[in-house]
This record gives structure tokens, sequence and C-alpha cells, in this order.
């Protein structure tokens, strides 16, 4: 029996004819979708695998982490490699999949003596196995079984641009079993981890056919073994969905096509595709409830033209990031970078990358950082209000909701220096000592967990681990004794962002010491990297 389809979503195909749309199939909704809602769920992929060496450390069936299981995750008994979250998990991936390939792990385990094969490698050898048993007809269907014989290609024959990867030498060469893998990489999703980053590939013939869009309608969030397609703007009965393939892979060169996205063919930046987004309004409640500077963007485009952009990008890409954990080495890189990113910056081109990810991997670092701790919350700061509201202009997306969770954690941190004196001892720049002196990081922190679980309970599955955090802090924050008149107004806040008395709250206890935080990241930043210390010795 071929794949189902959840009622919510057809499949349309191209006429034959139509040789110039390299799109094949498409899929479409049957019924409206708001932005926000859920469109369908895909709970039982062709594949599902943890990806590479953590195998050993997620459960390989549901896909749970160890950091966030119970108990401790158990190994099979034959092959020791594959490892369970409970019994149950077990037995559903021993029918799933491991029967076919438990033998091969215990092999590669005595001869060669690794635990663990690449994710390519053992996806493929799943697909195969499946196929020489037999008794998946999903799985031989998706892969094109017996369907040349017939005279014809089936109708969910997953599409591999062999063609395209045997002109990328490079890629072709590394692949094992390449026609089959070629299929893979075209189809399968890297299903993301909010805190261990990717976690490995999940393939659906279904979902499979859902086309790249560079303004999606839509997108994809994993929750366990099962993906879950939402709408990230209003859709129409008919329309077509489409999500943005950048998130699975790299870039859009490994998939072989020009994408034809209204974004691509009229060479829209960020701002732009901003600006005309129909979410917008949904930012009234956010960090960033100035709807005038979403729709107007504060950023000179005379100082930086697209073909500089496109520079910038490809030689910050070339830059190699260093192995090691060397400080000077990773403050060399991060000075090369921000200079290669000058023209983005006097332009005020916050949102556009590379200039983004600069930032935001200097925050990353400095936050586990025990020196730079304090200075990670500017940045932080700023990506939250000046580069994330522009990428990700529905507040609900689970990348925005991270951003905040961010800040969040960073507040307690300066909370405690602030409270214990031990901030201005540390901290050399007068300013970011001041605001937090003054501020009051509580509020702040409690108005930041009610964005964070509201809009992740729309964008995300309830036991998101981020959401779930959210909501632990929360009602944390809740229970605390002697603030119930500011927990009374951010709740009315909450209830309503526009009732006069609980926004003036909001804008003059959170958004402007956010703000104000946020002014501090670029002179921070360009201080540190041009060897200022701004931390006391
Ligand atoms: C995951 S499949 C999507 C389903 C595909 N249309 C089919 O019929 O099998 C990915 C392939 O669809 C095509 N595709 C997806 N989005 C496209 C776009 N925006 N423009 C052109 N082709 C696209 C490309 O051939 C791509 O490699």
């Amino acid at each position: 029996m071929p794949p189902q389809l959840p009622s919510t979503l057809r499949i349309h195909h191209s006429p034959p004819d139509s040789s110039n749309n390299p799109k094949r199939r498409s899929l479409h909704a049957t019924v409206p979708f708001p932005a926000g809602s859920t469109i369908a769920t895909f709970p039982a992929p062709l594949l599902a695998l943890p990806d590479g060496a953590t195998m050993r450390t997620t459960c390989n069936h549901c896909l749970l982490p160890q950091s966030q299981s119970t108990g401790p995750l158990k190994a099979c008994t034959a092959c020791r490699a594959a490892v369970y979250c409970g019994a149950a998990c077990q037995r559903a991936h021993w029918r799933a999949a491991h029967k076919g390939e438990c033998g091969m792990f215990r092999r590669v385990r005595e001869e060669v003596g690794k635990e663990w094969l690449p994710t390519a490698v053992r996806a493929v050898a799943q697909v195969m196995v499946a196929l020489l048993r037999g008794g998946s007809p999903s799985m031989a269907e998706a892969f094109g079984e017996g369907k040349e014989e017939e005279g014809g290609r089936g109708e969910w024959v997953l599409e591999g641009n062999v063609e395209g990867f045997k002109r990328e030498e490079a890629v072709w060469r590394d692949m094992e079993l390449q026609a089959t893998a070629a299929v893979i990489q075209t189809n399968a999703f890297n299903r993301l981890d909010a805190d261990t980053g990717m976690a490995g590939i999940f393939l659906d013939a279904g979902l499979a056919m859902v086309n790249h869009s560079c303004v999606p309608n839509a997108f994809i969030g994993f929750d366990k073994r099962t993906a879950v397609l939402r709408a990230e703007r209003p859709i129409e009965e008919g329309d077509e969905i489409t999500i943005s393939y950048i998130a699975r892979h790299e870039a859009l060169r490994l998939y072989h096509f020009d994408c034809d996205c209204s974004r691509c063919k009229d060479d829209l930046d960020v701002y732009q595709v901003c600006q005309t987004s129909p979410v917008i309004h949904l930012n009234t409640f956010s960090l960033q409830p100035d709807l005038s500077r979403l729709h107007n963007p504060p950023v000179d485009r005379s100082k930086v033209s697209k073909a500089e952009i496109e520079t910038i990008y490809k030689k910050w890409q070339s830059l190699t990031t260093p192995e090691g954990d060397d400080e000077a080495e990773h403050l060399k890189l991060a000075q090369t970078r921000w200079e290669l990113c000058r023209p983005l910056v006097e332009a005020k081109m916050w949102a556009v990358e590379p200039l983004p990810t600069t930032i935001l991997q200097l925050a990353t670092r400095w936050q586990t950082s025990y020196k730079m701790v304090v200075y990670a919350l500017p940045l932080l700061c700023f990506l939250s209000t000046e580069c994330d509201p522009y990428k990700a202009v529905a507040p609900f997306m689970p990348w925005r909701i991270k951003g905040i969770v961010a800040i969040i954690k960073l507040l307690a941190v300066t909370g405690e220096f602030t409270a214990s004196g031990a901030l201005a001892t540390r901290c050399t720049h007068e300013g970011l000592v001041g605001t937090l002196a003054m501020a009051d990081q509580v509020s702040m922190c409690e108005a930041l967990l009610r964005l964070a679980v509201h809009h992740g309970s729309i964008g995300a599955a309830e036991d998101w681990e981020v959401l779930k955090e959210a909501k632990s802090m929360l009602e944390d924050l809740e229970s605390l004794e002697g603030r119930e008149q500011e927990s009374t107004m951010l709740r009315r806040w909450a209830k309503d962002p526009e009732d006069p008395e609980a926004a003036a709250f909001f804008e003059d206890q959170v958004l402007r010491p956010i703000n104000t935080l946020s002014s501090f990241a670029v002179e921070t930043l360009e201080a540190m990297l041009a060897g200022k210390s701004l931390v006391k010795k």
C-alpha cells in the first residue's frame, strides 16, 4: 500500500509536458490554515535516524537524547551499538529497522572496532535491507523498486537528482551506493534538536513532496519520531505548501535546481521579504512591537550592493573555523569575519547574512566564558531585536523563542552578579553595569518567559525542551513572594499587549532596558575585537 497522505494535503502533478517545471510534484492545502496552526503530522517515516555517533546517546527509536531521558539508555545486547530508552522502543525499532542492521553493527564492532556508522551509510543500509527483504511496500515504492519493468515511475517514487549529483564529482565520489544516497539526500530532512544541534535525518515519502521557497509559508518541527508541518503564514485552500530547505542543507546547490520563488525572481533581501509579510502584526506581542520598524526598516542600502553582499558571503564561508579551542585563533577569525561584514554594518543591515551569524557565534562563545558572559547579554538582546524579527517574522518560529530563552538564562547570571555586587567589580562598561543595576531583572525574565511560553506553545511541540524549561522557570518566578504587583501587570500585558497601563509597564520595565542593552552590542563587540579589555583584572 502506498503511503497515506494526511487529508489536509493533496499532491499536485505537473503536466508531463511541462519539462521546464522542475518541481514535478507539489503539496497543496485542501483546507485553509491560520498562521501557527498545524497542517499535518507525519508519524510513520521511512527513515528516522540519530546522527552518526549520537546513536550511542540517543534512543534509536523515539530519538530522545540521553540528556532528556529519565534513566540511562540501554544498548541492544546483540550489537551493543543501538541504544533505547525502554523495552517498548527497542521492540518497535527491531521490527522497523534494527533486525536488518543489527548483524552489520556487530561485525563492524568485531572487525573494525567501531561502535557506530556514519548516518548516510546507515540510512542506505536500512533502505537496502528493507528492499532486499521485501515486506515494506512504501519503501519499495519510494525507491522505485520494480517500476522500471512495468514501464514507468510510480506515483510515490522519490526524486533523486542523480544526474545533478553525478555532475558534482566530489559529492558523488564520497557517496556510498550513490543512487540510493542521492534519493535520501534529496528528500530527507535534517532533524534538528534544540540543544544538541543536528540530531539525525528523517525521511517520509509524503513530506518529501514539499517544495522549497525562500519565502516559505510553512515550516517543519520534530517531536520524537514525528515530523510536524506548521503554517508560518496564513494559507488558503489550494495554496502550494512550501518550506525552506536551507535549514536542512547548507545550500540549495545540493538540490540541483534554480529556485523559482518570488524572493529569488525579484532578488529581494531579508528586509524586503519581511516588509511584505502578512504576519508582521503578530509582533505586537514580541520584543519588536514597534511594527513601523518592521514595515520600514532603518537600513541604508546605498552603502552596500547586492553583488558586494554576495562576495562578502562567499569570502566569509571560505574562512575555516579553528578546530581547537585556542582563544587567540578564534578571536582572529572573529576579527576577520567582522571586518568582512563592515559594509553591512555601515548599511545597518544587521539581519543580512553573514552578519547575524557572525554576532551569534561571538555571543555563543562569550555565553560560556566566565570572563565574558556579561558581554554576551547585549549581543543576544541585539540579535533578538535587530536581527531575528526580520529573519523570522512570525514570533512563534522556534529560532526566535530560542533567542529569548538564551537572554533569560543570561539574565539569571547577571541578576546574581548584580545582587552580589560582583558586576561592578568585573565589568568596565559603565552603561552596562548601570543599566543592569537599575533594571528589574526579575520582571524582565518574567516578561520574556511569557513571550517564550505563549509563542512556543504555537510553534513547537509541547515537550520541546526549550519550552518545557521556560514553563518551569515561569512557574518558579510566579511563586516568588513580594512581586505580586509586577506579576499582575505582566499577566495583564500577556493577555492584552495593547492594554495601555500594562503596555506602558512592559515598555518601561522590559523593553527599555532590553533596547539599552542592545544599543551597547556593537561598541562592546568592536572594543573586544580591537583587543580593548572590558573586563576588570
Ligand atoms: C524533496 S523534493 C520535492 C518534491 C519534488 N518536486 C518531486 O516531485 O519529487 C526536492 C526536489 O524538488 C524540486 N524543487 C523543490 N523546490 C523547488 C523550487 N523552488 N524550484 C524548483 N525546483 C524545486 C527540485 O528538483 C528538488 O531537488
